[in-house]
């Protein structure tokens, strides 16, 4: 069995949401990032400890919130000495409009994980993009690089599509399964 551990930020509720899908798929634990972007006690050791982590962002201003980022770079002590050098990452990331430049917020976290020396892992999932499909439908967005969510502007954190939080727990699932082989 692997330990997979989901280290998001949240400013609203959205993203936890997602997060909790992931985690749910991965059997992982989740670790948020505070409103100062700080982890809680013990945070940076269970991260250490982990097979696998999945990066959790909002995307803001088409990029991970400042939170995350302000991890990402606390991160660098770890990066010093290789601390997550070839575990397994994931990520994902949650906005308003379709697009809304989530790919920028992505390739982010996919550099993040690459500048760890980590081994990251796509979402692995045909999209939904006939006429025929619709928010319910699994990887409606028709991510590849990792999960994307829409939260519409208006929508309550229980609204978020169906078909998003579906792809958020396979996509936990994946990245769970793939660490577990990794091990051995
Ligand atoms: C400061 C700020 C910047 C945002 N920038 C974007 C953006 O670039 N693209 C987008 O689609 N949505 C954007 N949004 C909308 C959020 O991504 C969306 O509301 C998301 O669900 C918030 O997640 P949260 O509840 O986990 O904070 C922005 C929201 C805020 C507050």
């Amino acid at each position: 069995m692997s330990k997979t551990v989901v280290v998001y930020h949240s400013g609203y509720g959205h993203t936890e949401r997602v997060a909790q899908h992931v985690a749910d798929g991965a059997e992982a634990e989740l670790v948020a990032i505070d409103a100062e972007g700080n982890l809680p006690e013990g945070g940076w050791d269970k991260l250490n400890a982990a097979d696998a982590i999945i990066f959790g962002t909002p995307t803001y201003m088409g990029g991970p919130s400042w939170q995350f980022k302000k991890f990402a770079d606390a991160s660098s002590k770890n990066w010093y000495g290789r601390a997550w050098q070839d575990k397994v990452f994931g990520g994902f990331t949650n906005s308003a409009s379709p697009v809304g430049d989530k790919g920028t917020a992505m390739i982010q976290l996919q550099t993040l994980a690459s500048q760890h020396g980590g081994i990251w892992v796509s979402l692995g999932m045909l999209p939904a993009n006939t006429k025929a499909a619709t928010h319910n439908d699994s990887n409606h967005l028709g991510g590849s690089v990792g999960l994307l969510v829409r939260s519409p502007s208006d929508a309550g954190v229980e609204e978020i599509p169906q078909g998003d939080l579906d792809t958020a727990k396979a996509y936990g699932q994946r990245v769970a399964r793939l660490a577990a082989r990794l091990r051995g």
